[in-house]
């Protein structure tokens, strides 16, 4: 058995760290065993961050510098990711779980198939409700759309549920989760969909 690999993208902010947060408690308690890729420009940043959290032993979560576009080593040329978690893979069998995060990027940007078995695309309100229309392949593509940040929505004059219905509509009725990842909410329902469609338990 090898562990699913999930790739989790989207633009700088939107909440891709703040997601990892709330979701490993919920695998934990799902007795889901995980471990984490971040990809940073230059930095560890994000992984420092995690591994600071404490939700996941150190050793867990590995950094991986893109040093160019993020994009690049998600999809261009995924070496390093695929090096990163078959090392994952061999320093703990029974791993059931890999979440791989891209650093923040561009509404074009998607994840190699032969990184992962599935990958969500994290927006947020606050980058406007019409970020859905726009159509990038990250928003189309993604196995998931998960919009972050659905408590801004009355500060930054955003109509979520007209938000919502237009990324659905994009996305031919694939699914499209609402999240405050901050407060976890919305978050459950990601696992639900990950236990679903990649983990089959
Ligand atoms: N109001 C609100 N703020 C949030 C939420 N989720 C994340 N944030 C905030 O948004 C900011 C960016 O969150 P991150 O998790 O660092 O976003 P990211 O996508 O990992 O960022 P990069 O790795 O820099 O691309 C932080 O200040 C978070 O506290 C949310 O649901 N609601």
């Amino acid at each position: 058995m090898t562990a699913a690999r999930v790739g989790i993208g989207g633009p700088v902010g939107s909440g891709k760290t703040a997601l990892i947060e709330a979701i490993l408690p919920h695998l934990a308690a799902a007795g889901i065993d995980t471990a984490v890729i971040t990809n940073d420009l230059v930095t560890d940043e994000d992984a420092e961050r995690l591994r600071r959290g404490g939700q996941l032993p150190p050793e867990r979560v590995l950094a991986v510098q893109a040093g160019a576009c993020p994009h690049t080593v998600i999809r261009e040329d995924p070496t390093l990711n695929i090096a990163a978690a078959d090392r994952l893979e061999r320093d703990f069998p029974g791993l059931d779980l890999i979440l791989i995060e891209s650093g923040g990027d561009n509404l074009a940007s998607t994840f190699s198939p032969d990184l992962v078995d599935f990958w969500m695309f994290v927006i947020d309100v606050a980058g406007g409700d019409d970020i859905p229309r726009k159509k990038g392949p990250g928003i189309l593509q993604a196995d998931l759309l998960v919009v972050n940040k659905a408590d801004l929505a009355p500060h930054v004059g955003v109509d979520l549920p007209l938000m919502l219905d237009q990324a659905q509509a994009v996305r031919g009725g694939r699914p499209v989760i609402a999240t405050v990842c901050r407060r976890d909410q919305g978050v459950a329902g990601i696992l639900d969909l990950l236990r679903r469609e990649v983990l089959f338990r």
